[in-house]
């Protein structure tokens, strides 16, 4: 495909997304019915409707409305790109309008600050209650994808080791500071899906920020580990890595349906239990249903589709999780509390009100995590109950 017919398949695609379709079902369906398109072709359509779906406001006001024209338009103007090979011939977008050159001339103009910041205006202030001086220096960064980084699963190998192994696949990485299991692929991440390395378990995809806080709460953690909100069991998976034996729960089963094969790929000692905990545990940790703010800059559609009313409902789910750990746990025992969320609503004031409604209990660490430190937004709260509780 050329880059024109790319920009064609990402305006039909962004079009299918304004008109309510989810995008990864967009892109599948699409790549299912698009044969010609090779694996660079999809890859390159794919970042172009992502950077448009991230970009959504500023694009929309750029390029001169919402259609997916308009968004390509607008991630173009930004950019300084005249789109010469418009043409409107073979399968290139039609040839710019009178009107659209028009706007390509103008000089950009100053947006206003949630559209500069493609950032919902409701959303703005609870951004600033949270992130305060860097608000703008942190929403501008998620204007851009993130970094794909790798967990090097030390249970089996060392991260040299895993280093040398990836730099003979011509998959180029580099040790992030955020933790120290943590890899950056700085080049053709892509071949990673086919390597040795993650189909024997050697390696997992996972965000170094979501390493670092299992990592802060490995440090305190003794003893087996209930994962309260497994999912996937990413955290599980690193829990386990650092020699715990885990528990993983999920009040929906279904999203832990991977966790055995990822489990016994990576050798790690996770039970996968078949409904509510019982009884009381040492350490308990729970990755709550959150916004996700923190990492809407690989899911930005949910950016978009954010609300205040979600919000709230999400503070209660994250208030009854915390009481039902908090049953869970044992005398002088940890939780841990985290969310992928930047929002003070869903981090501090959850902890403060918990902290406000057990007595017997004291937070020993509070972490937040921004894309400022590499990998996505995170908070972590290790709370311990007192022994006499
Ligand atoms: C942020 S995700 C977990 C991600 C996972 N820990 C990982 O690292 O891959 C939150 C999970 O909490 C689960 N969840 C939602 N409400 C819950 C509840 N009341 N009790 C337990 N789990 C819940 C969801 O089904 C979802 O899988």
């Amino acid at each position: 495909m050329t880059p024109a017919a790319r920009e064609a398949a990402a305006i039909e695609l962004l079009d299918r997304w304004l008109g309510g379709h989810p995008v990864e079902q967009a892109l599948t369906l699409w790549a299912r019915a698009s044969r010609f398109a090779g694996s660079g072709d999809r890859e390159a359509v794919r970042d172009l409707v992502f950077q448009a779906v991230r970009r959504r406001r500023s694009a929309a006001a750029l390029g001169g409305g919402e259609t997916g024209r308009a968004l390509v338009l607008g991630l173009a103007r930004e950019a300084g790109i005249r789109p010469e090979a418009w043409t409107g011939v073979g399968h290139a977008p039609a040839e710019l309008s009178e009107a659209e050159a028009r706007l390509l001339d103008a000089p950009l103009p100053v947006l206003a600050r949630p559209v500069a910041l493609d950032c919902p205006d409701w959303l703005l202030d609870h951004f600033e209650a949270a992130l305060q001086g860097q608000t703008d220096v942190i929403l501008s960064r998620m204007r851009d994808r993130a970094p794909v980084f790798l967990r090097v699963n030390t249970a089996r190998t060392s991260r040299d080791a895993v280093v040398s192994e990836l730099t003979a696949l011509g998959i180029e990485t580099r040790p992030h500071p955020l933790a120290p299991t943590a890899l950056e692929i700085t080049a053709n991440p892509r071949r990673l899906r086919n390597s040795d390395a993650l189909a024997e378990g050697r390696v997992e995809m996972q965000d170094a920020a979501s390493q670092a806080i299992a990592l802060d709460f490995a440090a305190h953690a003794r003893g087996p580990v209930l994962d309260y909100c497994a999912g996937g069991g990413g955290k599980a998976l690193a829990l386990a890595a650092e020699g715990f034996s885990v528990s993983a729960h999920d009040i929906d089963p279904r999203r832990m349906a991977d966790l055995p094969a990822r489990a016994k790929r990576a050798g790690a000692a996770i039970q996968v239990l078949s409904g509510p905990p019982t009884g009381t545990w040492s350490a308990i940790f729970a990755d709550a249903p959150c916004s996700g703010s923190g990492s809407w800059r690989r899911a930005p559609e949910a950016k978009w589709a954010f609300t205040p009313a979600r919000l709230a409902e999400l503070t209660a789910i994250q208030d009854t999780i915390l009481r039902q750990c908090a049953d869970l746990t044992a005398p002088g025992g940890l939780l841990g509390y985290a969310t992928c969320s930047m929002l003070r609503e869903e981090n501090e004031d959850r902890v403060k009100a918990f902290l406000e409604n057990q007595p017997g209990w004291r937070c020993i660490l509070e972490r937040r995590l921004s894309p400022l430190d590499g990998g996505d937004g995170f908070y972590l709260a290790v709370l311990r109950k007192s022994a006499g509780s």
